[in-house]
């Protein structure tokens, strides 16, 4: 027995969890998720969702970047209420926030994708559906009443007529903008997933048996329901014992893609075409030439090329190469209000959340995810009172002051 399945068997003695209603209603903010989250899931799902690539120096990076953000209030502005709702790409939001497409989540809640377009629909905020979903993205449509405004993750993949019947399904489903993934020519190496053997779905091994009993309300729900899947491509997944259906996706990543091949999605698809991965400014610029009408700068959330910089050291420079040909947007490392804050102070139309989603998801499916917005909205309103201003669009970047050099 090796020193994690010992810490298992330990764990049988603890006191009782508290019930998921009170945990999440005790959570201050996203790091309270965070840590209901890792409690209640496997190690093995708990690394899949928190780590990076390689050592992690991006990962760091992101929340380094936002410790450093200095915000400068204008006091006594008469701010009796504030005001969130914008517009992201047409769509109406009840905040500048939206979620990040993020695959494969069932493994995290049985409800997963279900779960996470109910919250967002109820809450008024956009979900970003990712291709590589453990649920098809035509059930997630039809999850949330008719109307409600989705947007579609794309990977350019190997095969192009793949690509292009992702395109035709989603737009047939009525997904409102196609966020097409540019980073991930190849899968970064996550070593936390390498080193616990993930796979999705997860083997069950003697350490998981254990496991069971830590976590007995996940492993209830994952023997309860169909194992997770990439849904959108099951028909094309390999049965083959010898191919893992990781194995299996990560060889339909296409290191040999351009920016022309941008034309395969851009030859199916009238709406908005929104760019995810962008971290310099000649990318940008590329981006929109090549059709983009909108740029999420996003490093993937420090999962693929590591020592990629942090997304909100480079927004300044996208958001000038690109002026007003297309809306930019900022993932990797948002976690409070204050983050939000600062990137739309900078010039960002909003921000995507990923993991602050997952943890609530994994703190308690549905409602989790929902108190993960309701905490992000209560920390922006309140951030913005605090510095003076009824709405995000009124900040500006006479909002952000510097940080003296020796405090760095
Ligand atoms: C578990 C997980 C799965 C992800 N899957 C995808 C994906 O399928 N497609 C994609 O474009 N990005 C994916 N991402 C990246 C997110 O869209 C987003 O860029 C990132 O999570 C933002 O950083 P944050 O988690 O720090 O908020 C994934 C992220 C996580 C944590
Ligand atoms: C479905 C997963 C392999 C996706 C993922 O982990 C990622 O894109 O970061």
């Amino acid at each position: 027995m090796n020193a994690r399945e010992m810490a298992g068997l330990l764990d049988l003695a603890a006191p009782p969890k508290w019930g998921t209603a009170r945990v999440l209603a005790a959570a201050r903010n996203v790091e309270d998720l965070r840590r209901a989250f890792l409690r209640r899931v496997p190690r093995a799902v708990a690394d899949f969702v928190d780590g990076g690539a390689e050592d992690e120096v991006t990962l760091r990076r992101n929340r380094e970047a936002f410790a450093r953000v200095v915000l400068t209030p204008r006091q006594f502005q008469g701010v009796a209420a504030t005001d969130l709702r914008t517009e992201l790409f047409g769509c109406p939001s009840s905040l500048p926030v939206a979620l990040a497409p993020c695959g494969a989540i069932r493994v995290v809640h049985a409800e997963g994708e279900l779960a996470v377009a109910r919250a967002a629909a109820a809450a008024g905020v956009i979900y970003t559906v990712p291709s590589m979903g453990s649920t098809t993205l035509e059930e997630i449509a039809r999850a949330v009443p008719p109307g409600t405004p989705q947007w579609f993750q794309l990977y350019l993949w190997r095969d192009r007529g793949l690509t292009r019947d992702l395109v035709v399904r989603a737009r047939e489903a009525g997904y409102r903008a196609m966020v097409v993934t540019l980073d991930t020519p190849v899968s970064g190496a996550r070593e936390r997933d390498i080193a616990n053997g993930m796979n999705i779905p997860p083997k069950l091994t003697r350490a998981a048996a254990l496991d069971a009993a830590r976590h007995p309300g996940w492993w209830w729900r994952f023997i309860q329901s169909a194992p997770p899947s990439f849904a959108n491509v099951t028909d094309r997944t390999p049965s083959a014992a010898d191919t893992t259906t990781m194995q299996y996706v990560a060889e339909q990543f296409d290191p040999g893609i351009t920016w022309d091949d941008l034309s395969t999605v851009l030859d199916a698809w009238d709406g908005p075409v929104i760019a995810k991965g962008v971290l310099c400014a000649a990318d940008a610029v590329r981006a929109v030439d090549a059709g983009a009408t909108g740029i999420i700068v996003s490093n993937h959330g420090g999962r693929q090329l590591d020592r990629a910089p942090a997304t909100f050291d480079v927004l300044a420079s996208v958001l000038e190469a690109v002026g007003d040909r297309a809306e930019v947007l900022l993932d990797s490392g948002v976690r409070r209000g204050g983050d939000v804050a600062a990137a739309v102070a900078l010039g960002a139309r909003g921000c995507l959340v990923g993991r602050p989603y997952l943890y609530g998801l994994g703190a308690g499916g549905e409602a989790g995810v929902a108190r993960m917005l309701e905490l992000l909205s209560g920390e922006l309103a309140r951030t913005l009172t605090l510095m003076g201003v009824a709405t995000p669009g009124e900040l500006d970047a006479s909002f952000l002051g510097a940080v003296a050099e020796h405090q760095l």
